[in-house]
């Protein structure tokens, strides 16, 4: 039993990642399936391809490493989070396409319901925004608008989850319907305050609560796989969403230390303890985890274009072959020119939360080229991720009356760029760390399950083996610095009123 298996089904792909009993990485596969637009702002996954393109990659790597399922300790979920999932207790068999976490189609259900004042009451339990991103007005939706769902929900028929919830129902065969805190915490029907569903946003949206899975610890026992499906019956010992488990996975466990995980999109935690830090500057408050029923929670900032940027750079202007010629270009491009680019490409997230908003540039001069295109690209990310660290340490001064001494740890595809991890410190003003070990989510989840195990170690051990590749300082000059981001924050304004 000296092995983990960690899946991390993730929005476009499903992977499974085979880690030996020093934690160490021996083996990755992955699947991509369908992305789904029935409609402009509607994206939907079908649930059957998310289940069978997971249970492949668990056979492959099993398979492809000469491991048995016998001698796996324990598996280790994690997930995109927010994505909805129905399905009918019988059969196991969803009723639905599942909605992903990006689907717009409840923007209008959620101003009705801002306009008839919900907003403070939702978040002042959930932590969170009346927002489509999460999944209570998916939820609702789709109680709304498929025949005879309610009723049947109502009769106890259908359940719902959160794509862990789905794979933890699949992998025991039916037998187990539960969720981790930190999934449960980006529904927008759990209470964060009492770790517990709250009825009264289940009113609010009209949600039956039988419906809803039971919600467990982080490391906690999950139930067992089916012995048919991996040759061997597996617990499942870990579960935690993608974003928390990269928190986990970097070891930010002391209040003050945050993450950033910059993918397609850019999502920063900052861990706040054991008090959930209300934000006055439109950051979600959220679980980051839960450990023998003791919840740690943090701040949230949520960037939806991030390495989507360079994908632009590449195949929409088509001046790079490949993301990784970014930083390059970047270098050249002509100092005295100030090009902004204002990626706002599916609207603007956190902290703007501007829906309708779309992409800008400004600054440009008959020398603008490729290059500054680069640079303006990868600069956004960095202006974006200082947005996030102005609100999230104003945040904090209002909670522990002290600004946090922060440290900036980075992953994500988007990290490997130095010119991009550079200009983030600059921007910042602020040291950034990036890690040897780049598979901080599937690490995470391993750990969850791993240290349930007792094949890992505890939580100071796990985050004293964190190894650092580069640090990152500051080497602009703080007068550039404030000029740079003052220069971008008119230009989001601009780009918000036009
Ligand atoms: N060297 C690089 N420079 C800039 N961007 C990069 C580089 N390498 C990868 N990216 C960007 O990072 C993203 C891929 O990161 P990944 O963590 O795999 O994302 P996801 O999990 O969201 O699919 C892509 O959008 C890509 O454009
Ligand atoms: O699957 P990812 O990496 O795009 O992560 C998605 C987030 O969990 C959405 O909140």
């Amino acid at each position: 039993m000296s092995f983990v298996l960690a899946i991390d089904q993730g929005t476009t792909s499903s992977r499974a990642i085979l880690f030996d009993a020093a934690m160490r990485v021996i083996g990755v596969a992955q699947r991509e399936f369908r992305q789904i637009f029935p409609r402009g702002g509607w994206v939907e996954h079908d649930a059957e391809e998310i289940w069978q393109t997971t249970l492949s990659v668990c056979r492959s790597v099993l398979s492809n490493h000469g491991v048995a399922a016998g001698q796996l300790a324990g598996i280790g979920i994690t997930n995109q989070r927010e994505t909805t999932v129905i399905w009918d207790r019988a059969s196991g068999r969803p009723i639905h396409n599942a909605i992903v976490w990006q689907d717009r189609r409840t923007a209008a259900l959620c101003e009705a319901l801002e306009a008839e004042g919900a907003e403070p009451l939702v978040e002042a339990v959930t932590g969170l925004r009346l927002d489509p991103y999460f999944s209570g007005t998916k939820v609702k939706w789709l109680l709304d608008t498929l025949p005879d769902a309610r009723a049947r929900a109502q009769r106890g028929e259908l359940a719902f989850g959160t794509i862990d919830s789905f794979l933890i129902g699949r992998l025991t065969g039916g037998r187990m319907h539960a969720t981790d805190a930190t999934n449960a915490a980006r529904t927008l029907l759990f209470d964060i305050h009492q770790g517990v569903w709250s009825a009264e946003i289940c009113a609010l949206l009209d949600v039956p609560m039988d419906m809803l899975p039971e919600v467990k610890n982080s490391a906690d026992e999950f139930g067992q796989t089916d012995p048919a499906l991996l040759g061997a019956a597996v617990p499942i010992l870990g579960v935690a969403g993608d974003q928390q488990a990269a928190t986990i996975g970097q070891a930010c466990f002391a209040p003050g230390m945050m993450k950033s995980t910059y993918g397609t999109g850019c999502f920063a935690l900052l861990n706040t303890g054991d008090r959930p830090v209300a934000s006055g500057h439109r950051m979600l408050t959220t679980i980051a985890y839960q450990l023998d029923g003791k919840r740690t929670y943090a701040l949230e900032g949520s960037i939806f274009i991030a390495g989507a940027a360079v994908q632009w750079l590449r195949d929409g202007l088509g001046i790079i072959d490949s993301a990784a010629q970014s930083g390059k270009l970047a270098q050249q491009a002509d100092p005295g020119q100030q090009v902004t680019l204002v990626p706002a490409f599916t609207g603007l997230g956190a902290p703007y939360w501007a829906p309708d908003c779309r992409g800008a540039v400004f600054g440009l001069t008959r020398n603008s080229g490729p290059a500054e295109f680069a640079k303006a690209t990868l600069d956004s990310v960095a202006f974006q991720t200082r947005d996030l660290w102005e609100a999230m340490r104003a945040d904090w001064l209002g909670a522990h009356g002290a600004s946090p001494d922060v440290v900036l740890r980075v992953d994500g595809g988007m990290s490997a760029s130095d010119y991009t991890m550079q200009g983030l410190s600059d921007i910042l003003g602020a040291p950034v760390d990036r890690p040897v070990m780049q598979e901080t989510t599937a690490l995470g989840a391993a750990w969850l399950a791993g240290m349930r195990a007792g094949l890992y170690p505890g939580m100071e051990e796990f985050a004293a083996d964190w190894a650092l590749d580069r640090r990152f300082e500051p080497q602009m000059e703080a007068g550039a610095r404030e000029a740079a981001y003052a220069r971008w924050k008119r230009a989001v304004a601009a780009a918000m009123t036009v």
